[in-house]
C-alpha cells in the first residue's frame, strides 16, 4: 500500500447538474479519503469546485465565464467549499486545511519549501491538507493549466508515491469516448508519447477534451518526478480504496524512474523557465542520447530575459521541447556566443563557464514519438 498519496477532484466531479457544488459529493469524498486515512495513509485532496461554490452567493445565475468574474466566485466559493471539507472530515475527527498555491510558487525555491515544511507538519499531524488554486491573485501567466497540473506538482513536492486523478470518465481511452463508440480504455502506460496527447485531442476542441490533455501533460510531471498516478473514476464507496490498491475504473501511468535527487526534480519538473534556447541536430543528440553539456556550437539561438543561475528550457530547430537546465550563461551571452567553438565563445561573452548548460544541471523532459499502448 502506498505510503502518501494525493488525491485530485475535478469541478466534473463535484458539481450538481445545475453546476453548483454538491455537498453530497464532498461528504463522499471526505469518507473515501477518510478510509485510506484510517489505515495509515498519509492523503492530500487537490480540489477544484470554488467557482461552483461561490456563484450563486454573489448573484450570477451561471457559471461566469469571465476571469475576474471567476475569481470573484471563487474568493466567495473557496471559504464555503472548505466548509462543506471541514463539516465533512469533522464527523471523521480529521482536521482539514487549507493551502492556496499559484504556480510561481513552485518555480521559487523558498517559497516551495516553505509549502513542503508545512505540509509535513500537518501530515505528521494527521491533518488532510486540502490544496487548490490562489484564484484572486492567479491570472495567465501565473495560471496552472487546470488543477490537474497543480496535482502533479504537489505530488513532485511532496514526493507521493501516487497520483489519483478522479474524473467523470473510467480513464483514458482510445478516442474520446463521447464521440467514437468503438473507444477502447487503456489500462496501462508505461511511457508517455505525443500519440497520447493526440488521442486526448488538440487545442481547439471542446472543453472535455482539453480536460483529458492536461490530465496527460499531468501524468507527465508526476511520471518524471517518479510519482505514479492514475486517471479514473471513483463515485462508489470503497472505489478509491480500491483505486489505490491497483483495482481501480480507470488508466494506471507507471513509472520505472525512481525519485531524481531534488534539486533536479525541482528543475525538470517544478521550476519556471525563464527563457528558452534553441539547439541543432548535433546538440539534441548529444542532450538526449550522449549525456552531455550543452556547449555554445551546438546552439542556434535564445529568447525571453533570462540571467546566469536561471532555469531555460531547451528547444529543437522544429519547436520541440527537449529538457530543461540550469544556464550558466545570461540572454545576451548565449546568442553572441550561439554557434561559436567553445574557447571562443568564452572569450568573447567572458562566460564562467564553458558549458551553457552543465549535464548535472540538465534534466531531460523529451516526449517520444510512439509508445507501447496496454489495453
Ligand atoms: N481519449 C479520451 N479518453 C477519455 N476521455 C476523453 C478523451 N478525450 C477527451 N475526453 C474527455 O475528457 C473529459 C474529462 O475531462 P474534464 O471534463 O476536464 O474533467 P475534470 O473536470 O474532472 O477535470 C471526459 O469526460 C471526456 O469527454
Ligand atoms: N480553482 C478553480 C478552478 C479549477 C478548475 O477548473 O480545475 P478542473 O476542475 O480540474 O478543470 C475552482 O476551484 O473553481
Amino acid at each position: 500500500m502506498n505510503r502518501r498519496i494525493v488525491v485530485k477532484i475535478g469541478s466534473s466531479s463535484l458539481t450538481s447538474e445545475e453546476g453548483g457544488l454538491s455537498r453530497e459529493r464532498v461528504r463522499f469524498y471526505a469518507d473515501e479519503l477518510a478510509k485510506l486515512h484510517r489505515q495509515g495513509v498519509q492523503t492530500l485532496l487537490v480540489t477544484s469546485g470554488a467557482v461552483a461554490a461561490g456563484f450563486r452567493r454573489l448573484g450570477y445565475e451561471t457559471r461566469p465565464k469571465l476571469v475576474h468574474e471567476k475569481q470573484a466566485a471563487a474568493a466567495v466559493g473557496q471559504a464555503l467549499l472548505m466548509q462543506a471539507y471541514q463539516e465533512a472530515f469533522a464527523a471523521h475527527d480529521i482536521p482539514a486545511a487549507q493551502i492556496l498555491l499559484t504556480r510561481p510558487d513552485f518555480g521559487n525555491r523558498g517559497r516551495a519549501q516553505n509549502a513542503e515544511r508545512t505540509i509535513e507538519e500537518l501530515l505528521k499531524l494527521r491533518a488532510v491538507p486540502i490544496i487548490n488554486e490562489n484564484d484572486t491573485v492567479a491570472t495567465d501567466e501565473l495560471k496552472f493549466s487546470e488543477n490537474d497540473t497543480l496535482s502533479a506538482l504537489v505530488a513532485n513536492l511532496t514526493k507521493a508515491d501516487g497520483l489519483y486523478i478522479l474524473t467523470d470518465i473510467e480513464g483514458l481511452y482510445t478516442a474520446d469516448p463521447r464521440k467514437d463508440p468503438n473507444a477502447k480504455r487503456i489500462g496501462r502506460i508505461d511511457v508517455i508519447s505525443e500519440e497520447l496527447y493526440r488521442i486526448a485531442g488538440g487545442a481547439g476542441s471542446s472543453v472535455g477534451t482539453g480536460g483529458m490533455r492536461s490530465k496527460i501533460e499531468a501524468a507527465r510531471i508526476a511520471m518524471g518526478g517518479g510519482v505514479a498516478t492514475f486517471i479514473g473514476r471513483v463515485t462508489e464507496p470503497g472505489e478509491l480504496v480500491q483505486a489505490v490498491e491497483g483495482s481501480g475504473r480507470g488508466t494506471y501511468f507507471t513509472t520505472s524512474l525512481h525519485s531524481l535527487p531534488a534539486k533536479k526534480k525541482w528543475i525538470g519538473f517544478l521550476s519556471v523557465p525563464q527563457g528558452r534556447i534553441v539547439v541543432d541536430r548535433g546538440a539534441e543528440a548529444a542532450l538526449l542520447h550522449g549525456g552531455k553539456s550543452l556547449l555554445p556550437a551546438g546552439i542556434r539561438g535564445a529568447e525571453g530575459d533570462f540571467h546566469l543561475g536561471d532555469v531555460v528550457e531547451v528547444i529543437n530547430e522544429e519547436g520541440k521541447t527537449l529538457g530543461r537546465g540550469v544556464t550558466n550563461y545570461a540572454v545576451w551571452q548565449v546568442t553572441a556566443a550561439a554557434g561559436l567553438p567553445s574557447e571562443e565563445a568564452q572569450r568573447r561573452v567572458e562566460a564562467p563557464r564553458v558549458e551553457v548548460i552543465h549535464r548535472d544541471e540538465w534534466v531531460t523532459t523529451h516526449v517520444q514519438k510512439e509508445a507501447e499502448i496496454h489495453e
